[in-house]
């Protein structure tokens, strides 16, 4: 293999570029990216006084192949000393909110928090768990979330919990949104042991292995929840800019955007404003509809399937205010979608991540999330939304929530356009379908990112390592 574009420098490109770095086999790797910055979302503000503020990912998982990679990427990058772990003992880790009803419910604990009727719940959840036991195993080969979840553990869990559980990781409806490609595991667990009990005692089928580094095996020990970094996520990218900047072998491109993709007699032709390249492969990580629009007519099935995988538009409202002002410690609070349409949840940044405050003086950041699926509903067009409407809502939610009167001392508004796939039901059928097209035709193009097979930074990550692999028929 001689040269390979990557298209789209958010994580999932610069991973891609990272694992085919680590072969020998590729002599040549162009990584286009269309604005003036690599990383995609993952995106920090590093304020001159010392605060980090994420305005995008800000806690990621250790756990499963996924999670492992992830640290054997970052060890290996030489960042383990920048690591912040949060541990499952943490108080972030144990104390889960929603709000509901205009009151904050802490989500119930252990076993005697499963046996009491705990509000907002109208019932005790273990009977609904033990009886989850009992139901039939669901015929189709595909449901949404809610009706998955209505159908094995009730209704109310299904409105409440699993709706707010939806918008604080996918933005999205669960009444949309597909069970086996948003939440694969319960999915499997009900396919493998007849029930989500059973089949999560019976433990994976993953045949994935990925082996765990010093870094990965301390997460063990350490029992972590999630991790950030002393310098905010965006180190990440960063780092690995660097490294492939230094691998010598790597051309990395801002503000070359991808017009026109071509087939060519030798692989490709990739048009951007100002220029053309080839290249004997293609490695997508742009946005589903980004690929759909520079394609060819040609692969006319791709190009609908590509165009069908809708996103979801999110504000994001950083806030931090003077002194410690929160009534309550935690991750913070989701909000299900019949209590506010509009407000997806509020992220208590300052308890789990503490060493980004700014150094001097007691202060609390916050993270107001709104919009997702519901954004135009509520909202309106995204480009028609002004920062202070949103800075007012943001603002108004952490007082009518929290019960803080105080006006923030910092404050920033992002809209952040089309930033989160929404995996609908069905979505499985798509994926494959596509890749199936692409292995008929003998198009030599990878897709890799969140449009396809996962949306958190591990699942993104992994996803350049598996198309590195398969392109390279080698483990990396
Ligand atoms: C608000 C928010 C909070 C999140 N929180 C978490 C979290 O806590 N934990 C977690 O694990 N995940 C989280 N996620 C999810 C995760 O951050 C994303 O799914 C992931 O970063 C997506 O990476 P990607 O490389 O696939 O896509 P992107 O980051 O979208 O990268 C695609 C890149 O392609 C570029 N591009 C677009 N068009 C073109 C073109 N024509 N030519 C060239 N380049 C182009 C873009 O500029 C971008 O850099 C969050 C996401 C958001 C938005
Ligand atoms: C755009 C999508 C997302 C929104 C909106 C969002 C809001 C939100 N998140 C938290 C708290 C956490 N989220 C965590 C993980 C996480 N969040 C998203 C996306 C959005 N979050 C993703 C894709 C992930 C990764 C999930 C995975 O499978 O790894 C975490 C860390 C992990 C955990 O402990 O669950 C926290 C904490 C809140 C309160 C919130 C409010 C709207």
């Amino acid at each position: 293999m001689r040269t390979v574009a990557v298209l789209g420098g958010g994580i999932g490109g610069l991973a891609a570029s990272y694992y085919l770095c680590k072969s020998p086999q590729v002599s040549k790797i162009i990584v286009l990216e269309s604005s003036s910055r690599f990383g995609g979302w993952l995106w920090s503000t590093r304020r001159s006084d010392g605060a980090v503020f994420e305005h995008g990912p800000r806690g990621i998982r250790p756990t499963g192949a996924v999670g492992r990679n992830t640290l054997n990427m970052v060890d290996d990058l030489g960042l383990a000393g920048e690591v912040l772990p949060v541990t499952y003992s943490h108080v972030a880790s144990k104390n889960r909110y929603l709000y509901v009803n205009g009151q904050l419910h802490k989500l119930p604990s252990g076993l005697s928090g499963l046996l009491r009727t705990v509000p907002p719940f109208s019932r005790p959840l273990l009977p609904s768990l033990a009886m989850e036991i009992l139901v039939k195993k669901g015929r189709g080969d595909d449901e949404s979330v809610h009706s998955f979840i209505s159908r094995r553990l009730g209704k109310e869990l299904a409105d409440i919990a699993m709706d707010s559980l939806c918008r604080g990781v996918f933005a999205g409806d669960c009444r949309k949104l597909s069970v086996r490609s948003c939440f694969p595991f319960l999915y499997n667990a009900e396919r493998r042991g007849g029930s989500l009990t059973l089949g999560l005692l019976l433990g994976s089928d993953s045949t994935s292995v990925v082996s765990p580094g010093r870094l990965a095996q301390r997460s063990v020990k350490e029992s972590w929840a999630q991790w950030s970094l002393s310098r905010g996520v965006e180190t990440l990218p960063e780092t690995i800019t660097e490294f492939l900047q230094q691998s010598g072998r790597v051309q990395l491109h801002r503000e070359a955007a991808v017009k026109h993709i071509t087939p060519s007699a030798s692989g490709w032709k990739i048009t951007m404003e100002d220029g053309v390249i080839s290249a004997d492969h293609i490695i997508s990580a742009l946005p589903a509809k980004v690929l759909s629009s520079a394609l060819p007519s040609s692969c006319h099935p791709l190009i609908q399937e590509l165009q069908d995988i809708f996103t979801a538009t999110v504000a994001v409202v950083n806030l931090e205010y003077d002194g410690s002002i929160l009534p309550v410690t935690g991750f913070g609070h989701l909000i299900p979608s019949s209590e506010d349409r509009g407000l997806l949840g509020v992220v208590y940044d300052s308890v789990f991540f503490p060493q980004h405050n700014r150094p001097n003086g007691q202060t609390t950041r916050l993270t107001v999330m709104m919009g997702g699926a519901w954004f135009q509903e509520v909202f309106g067009a995204p480009e028609t939304v002004t920062e202070e409407s949103l800075l007012v809502k943001a603002t108004e939610a952490v007082q009518s929530h929290l019960g803080v009167a105080a006006a923030p001392t910092w404050s920033r508004v992002a809209v952040h356009r089309d930033c989160i796939p929404q995996y609908y039901q069905g979505h499985f059928q798509r994926v494959e379908s596509m890749r199936s097209f692409i292995k008929k035709n003998n198009l030599s193009l990878s897709l890799i990112g969140s449009s396809y097979d996962g949306v958190s930074v591990n699942d993104v990550i992994f996803s350049g390592r598996t198309a590195v692999e398969e392109l390279l028929g080698s483990g990396v």
